[in-house]
């Protein structure tokens, strides 16, 4: 798995949308891919059914680039393409390198008609298809672990897409929420595990798909319920069809979703992401308290946790750290120093708020532990007298294997030093971690996660460790 030194990153978004009558598509997806461009800020893009009427056919047109999405496709949307159907995506690579050829959708023709993909996720034994793939011959255009999925059905001895779709989601491990394009057809796939979110909604005019609920709301579709993990829905103009295709397996959804990776206006797993925050604020005040006087978030990701904690402590609330959004949410940047500065840009304190104060700061999450280094070295500087730091997460020791890029085990700060040692290394007056059974208790169905980048109980055994 290639790694670019950064915090923890992202992971992507996706997008699909279905009309009754012919539609500006592209405009659609944009909306929705510009709503979840929070998900990934590596690539954009989107691919489209363009109707032939003369033969009443249609092929698909496939528009992407690296970079933002309003950088991507802002150009491409200054005049309508009628359409149908099509899907979009957001990047944050984890497997094969940020580079054109990986960017999604990816579209191909084959003997089971033309198709395309975006895919959230990671397929966990990539290795071993890719290897198997290449021994019968296939030739990739792309490094990433999606392409796969194109090849196997191309491959597959079923006599039809359908029957050879089902076939290859059968073979895939990992994670994958997926859109698809097959002719006239929009398709949306979850694994059976269920690691990423995957929304359908309605309107009266369209059919959208969507990986958080924030992209729907941008389509002014208030109609809408999860994709269950291992569905698979069809949807065309004559409606929508649900099957599923792994009955019987427990799901195991990403947690990290909701402590940090989604949207706080957005649902996922049925869950508010705001009000879920919250109460994990809540809980982390309820076991580590600390003599002080003011609660603040480290921006945003922390926002929603530091007014939970805030609110169950009775300490008031502050906005004591501005940040800088015209820098990116994430950096990738390769050196500790480059690091540093990256943090500098992106957030400062508010020296009149911090001065002579003892903080609780509050933050969803550590991982090599140089946000909350430099923050505290910048807040000392501003004159605060105290430190806590809380954290609405327990401690990251191991890394995933489902579609987000936590570094390996030795870059993590938890994974070599307890909390007073972190501590004592990132000059804090004392750190505290949410505890597993308090984040359990915060969500409707706590068995029903992944926790294994905190326990290291992998629920799909990773094959390439
Ligand atoms: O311990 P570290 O390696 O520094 O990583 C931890 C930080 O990384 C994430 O924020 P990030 O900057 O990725 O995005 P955000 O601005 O959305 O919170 C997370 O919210 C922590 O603040
Ligand atoms: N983060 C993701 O969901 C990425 C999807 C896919 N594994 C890729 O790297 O392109
Ligand atoms: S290992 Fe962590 S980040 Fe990965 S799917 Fe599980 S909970 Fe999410
Ligand atoms: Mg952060």
């Amino acid at each position: 798995m290639e790694q670019q030194g950064d915090s923890l990153r992202h992971h992507c978004g996706v997008v699909g949308v279905h009309s009754a009558n012919p539609d500006n598509i592209p405009e659609k997806l944009f909306y929705g891919l510009f709503a979840l461009q929070h998900r990934g800020q590596e690539s954009a893009g989107i691919c489209y059914r363009k109707e032939i009427p003369e033969d009443g056919t249609g092929r698909f047109v496939t528009y992407k680039d690296l970079g933002m999405v309003s950088t991507v496709l802002s150009r491409y949307l200054e005049k309508p393409h009628p359409s149908t159907l099509g899907i979009g995506h957001v990047r944050y690579s984890t497997r094969g390198g940020n580079r054109l050829e990986n960017a999604q959708p990816l579209a191909a023709s084959c003997n089971k008609g033309s198709a395309a993909i975006a895919h959230n996720g990671n397929i966990s034994n990539a290795s071993a298809l890719n290897a198997r793939l290449s021994m019968d011959g296939s030739i990739f255009q792309s490094t990433s672990d999606t392409e796969l999925i194109l090849h196997m059905i191309a491959r597959s001895r079923q006599p039809d897409f359908k029957s050879a779709l089902i076939e290859t989601l059968g073979e895939l491990e990992g994670a994958f929420s997926m859109v698809m394009l097959h002719e006239d057809q929009l398709i949306a796939i979850r694994d059976p595990w269920g690691f990423r979110p995957l929304y359908i909604g309605f309107s009266d005019t369209i059919t959208a798909v969507a990986s958080e609920t924030c992209a729907l709301d941008m389509l002014k579709i208030r109609d809408f319920r999860e994709v269950k993990p291992g569905e698979i829905l069809y949807i065309d103009s004559s409606g929508v069809k649900s099957e599923t295709f792994a009955p019987g397996t427990e799901p195991k959804r990403c947690v990290f979703e909701l402590i940090y990776f989604a949207r706080p206006d957005s649902l996922v797993f049925e869950e508010s992401v705001h009000l879920t925050r919250k109460a994990m604020g809540a809980a982390l005040a309820m076991d580590e308290s600390a003599e002080a006087d003011l609660v603040m978030p480290v921006p945003d990701s922390g926002n929603s946790a530091a007014l939970g904690y805030a609110e169950q402590s009775g300490l008031p609330f502050e906005q004591g750290l501005t940040r800088n959004h015209y820098a990116g949410r994430s950096f990738i940047l390769p050196t500790t120093s480059q690091r540093e500065l990256a943090v500098r840009m992106k957030l400062h304190p508010v020296r009149e708020v911090v001065r002579g104060k003892r903080i609780i700061l509050v933050d969803d999450s550590l991982v090599r532990g140089t946000t909350s280094r430099i923050l505290i070295s910048l807040m000392r500087e501003a004159g605060a007298k105290e430190v806590h730091l809380r954290l609405s997460a327990p401690e990251i020791k191991f890394p995933c294997y489902y579609g987000i890029d936590i570094p390996t085990r030795k870059e993590l700060i938890s994974n070599s030093l307890s909390p007073d040692g972190i501590a004592a290394h990132i000059g804090a007056d004392s750190v505290k971690f949410l505890k597993i059974p308090r984040l359990m208790e915060c969500l409707k169905d706590g068995e029903g996660y992944c926790y294994a980048c905190f326990t290291g109980n992998y629920p799909v055994q990773p094959r390439e460790v």
